[in-house]
């Protein structure tokens, strides 16, 4: 069906037990200026769920939905997987798929959007692993997916699901990471972050009022990031006399750490104390239609 012999999922990757936090915050902030007690901080966060991140698990099963959509529609590619910051190393999953004869691979991206962190780091990765691996198999990355049903749907019945155990006038709050003001293509992931944002709303609640926020800032303190953050827009909305929140975590394809201790630990803890009703929605990933997305991509790029 396409001049692909592999689909590549590449991953952000993340600690397996509590000696992987240290070696993997490392790998992550290596040369980007984070300040040692944001890594202790966070360090912490992964420490409260017995140093293994959600996200490796979540990659594994979204890779088993993605085979399994695959055979159910005769596309006979194997699926690989391989992270930027733990095991597997990219580069070594590339040597696998060299080791198997893969010449030409597309990449799906754990990552919907537009922007350097979002989808051109993610490039970097593939040119400096095919630099260090001779003879490495070409790897077309996937288009950016912000706009798909596929990944849209889902936040939308969950934020309808989520507005519908919430009292009257719950104001939907849509997060995704937050990045320095002055990282490159950040107006095309706000612009794309407005856009699945304005979609979710209109076709969850149509004409309900809708925000859209910041979490998980790791800069140093002088240097601007986009804003606001969650926590202080709900000290904000709890001003406004706002007493119910649904809480729409679009910047992200799965439930990993920056979803299970920003918002579910720390989102959550504030907003119980402010006597706010919190409701977190899902994000898409294994969701059957989701699953489809990779062969969607590539029936695109035939
Ligand atoms: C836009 C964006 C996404 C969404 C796109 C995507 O999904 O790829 C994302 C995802 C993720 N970020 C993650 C983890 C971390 N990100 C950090 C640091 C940073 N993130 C940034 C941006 C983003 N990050 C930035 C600009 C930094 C500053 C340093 C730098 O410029 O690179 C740090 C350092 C410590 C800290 O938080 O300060 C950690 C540990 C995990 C794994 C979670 C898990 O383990 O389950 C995931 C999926
Ligand atoms: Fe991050």
């Amino acid at each position: 069906m396409t001049s692909y012999d592999a689909l590549l999922l590449l991953s952000f990757g993340g600690p397996e037990g509590p000696d992987d936090v240290i070696p993997f915050l490392e790998n992550v902030t290596r040369g980007r200026n984070i300040p040692r007690e944001r890594l202790e901080e966070v360090g912490e966060h992964y420490y409260l769920f017995g140093g293994v991140s959600p996200i490796n698990q979540l990659c594994r099963d979204l890779k088993a939905a993605i085979e399994a959509d695959f055979a159910a529609h005769g596309v006979d590619l194997p699926v690989y997987w391989g992270n930027r910051n733990w095991t597997p190393y990219l580069a070594d999953t590339v040597r696998q798929m060299k080791a198997d004869g893969i010449r030409r691979a597309a990449a799906f991206v754990t990552s919907a959007y537009s922007g350097y962190s979002t989808n051109d780091q993610y490039l970097e990765d593939i040119a400096r692993v095919r630099e260090e691996v001779e003879d490495a198999p070409e790897i077309d990355k996937l288009p950016v997916y912000s706009g798909r049903p596929e990944f849209v749907e889902p936040f939308v019945d969950g934020t309808k699901e989520a507005l519908s155990r919430l009292p009257e006038g719950a104001r939907i709050v849509f997060t995704a990471h937050s990045v320095p003001l002055s990282q490159p293509n950040r107006e095309k992931y706000v612009a794309e972050l407005e856009e699945v944002a304005r979609t979710v709303a209109q076709k969850a609640a149509p004409g309900a009022p809708w925000d859209l926020v910041y979490q998980s800032r790791s800069g140093p303190p002088g240097q601007p990031w986009l804003e606001p953050q969650i926590t202080d827009h709900l000290t904000k909305l709890h001003g406004e006399g706002v007493r119910a929140v649904a809480v729409v975590p679009i910047g992200f394809v799965s439930d990993h750490m920056e979803v299970k201790y920003d918002l579910d630990v720390e989102a959550a803890d504030l907003a119980a104390e402010l006597g706010i009703a919190f409701a977190r929605v899902a994000t898409p990933g294994t969701d059957p239609r989701f699953a489809t997305l990779p062969r969607r991509l590539l029936e695109d790029a035939r």
